[in-house]
């Protein structure tokens, strides 16, 4: 992959254009003005759920919030997406407005409970002259279910700037949603019935961010292919500007979703019997905006020993890298069983 010079990097402001760098916090109260009044109504409806509900902490004491769920995945264990974004919000909140979320690198010890909410405890570890560092445990039932040390930096510009080039795809203008692909494949006069009520399940799911896989998938037609997966994401709903370190808690969110299942995609023989995050670690490299659309390159090099590691690129659609992350997962296995031809 050919490496390019680039211009602006770790800037402050969440916009992709303006130079302006506005007040950088993780304030999620509504805009200025009437919050009663029908256009703030109608903005605060347009918000995306993630910033109004997944990523809004209540604040129970001092360094110490509670998280509420909005969606969670059939293996009915907490994403693991929405306990990192959680967490990287509660860390920014003794953050300064100077520092930027630079970092973060998590362990997920236990599976999160989808019944009750989940605290994070979040220990002040050093506020340096350049770098700040949190350390944030997630807790249900009393025990830590992710342990996360995040990292914030000042911004502090360099003249030592590269990146690889973002891959050459179609925009996502030309792609179809995944709700779309699968209302096109409910569309097949002849789908079986078993085909519909899967299809109609995905379907139902309320996840709180879009996605328009580059390369989708042939349907129900499983061949191997490289552990290699492109497809263009974003947040649900409006964001806005402004808020960096919510776009980095928001991507945080994106990054776990569909990653693990990269490593999966040379064995169509094999179907996941029990898959699971067990580490998850992200860069955050320039200013991007989480509600606008990104592309997600995600690759795995490497599998065995049950586990399988994988990675990902968060591209702007002006090419500039906007974050980078890392995850190794649980995945145990067994073959997939197809009926019988005779
Ligand atoms: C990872 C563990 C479980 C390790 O914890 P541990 O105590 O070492 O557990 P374990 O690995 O020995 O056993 C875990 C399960 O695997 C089974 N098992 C054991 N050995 C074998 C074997 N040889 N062959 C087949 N099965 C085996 C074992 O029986 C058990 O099944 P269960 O009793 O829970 O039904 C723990 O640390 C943990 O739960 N961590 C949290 C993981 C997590 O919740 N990550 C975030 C959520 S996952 C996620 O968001 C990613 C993904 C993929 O879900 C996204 C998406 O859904 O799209």
């Amino acid at each position: 992959m050919a490496e390019r010079k680039v211009g602006d990097i770790c800037g402050s402001s969440a916009s992709t254009t303006s130079d302006d760098h506005p007040k950088d916090t993780l304030d999620l109260k509504p805009e200025d003005g009437d919050p009663e009044s029908p256009e703030a109504q109608k903005d605060q409806d347009l918000k995306s759920v993630l910033v109004t509900s997944v990523l809004n902490l209540e604040e129970i004491d001092v360094d110490l919030y509670r998280g509420t769920h909005h969606w969670v995945p059939r293996t009915q264990r907490l994403f693991g997406g929405q306990i990192i974004g959680q967490a990287l919000v509660a860390a920014a909140k003794s953050v300064g407005d100077n520092l930027y979320a630079h970092s973060l690198h998590c362990y997920f010890v236990r599976a999160g409970d989808p019944k009750v909410p989940v605290l994070y405890q979040v220990d002040r570890i050093r506020d340096g002259r350049s770098f700040t560092v949190r350390s944030v445990r997630a807790i249900q039932h009393g025990q830590p279910i992710l342990i996360c040390q995040a990292s914030f930096q000042m911004l502090q510009p360099s003249p030592l700037q590269h990146q690889f080039t973002m891959p050459a795809v179609p925009p996502p203008e030309d792609l179809l949603t995944a709700e779309e692909l699968i209302r096109l494949y409910l569309s097949k006069p002849d789908l079986a019935e078993k085909y519909k009520l899967g299809l109609n399940k995905l379907l139902a799911i309320e996840v709180p961010i879009e996605i328009k896989p580059v390369n989708p998938p042939v349907f129900y037609k499983v061949t191997a292919s490289e552990p290699k997966n492109l497809f263009w994401v974003r947040a649900r709903g409006y964001i806005g500007e402004g808020n960096m370190k919510l776009h980095c808690c928001v991507a945080a969110y994106v990054s776990d979703f569909a990653l693990l299942g990269t490593a999966l995609l040379p064995y169509p023989g094999y179907r996941a019997q029990f898959a699971a995050s067990l580490d998850h670690a992200m860069w955050f490299h320039s200013t991007f905006r989480s509600d606008e659309w990104m592309l997600y390159e995600c690759e795995s090099p490497w599998a065995g020993g049950s586990r399988g590691l994988v990675q990902g690129r968060l591209w702007r659609r002006d090419g500039v890298l906007a974050a980078s992350c890392s995850q190794e997962g649980v995945l145990r296995v067994k073959p997939v069983t197809r009926p019988s031809k005779l």
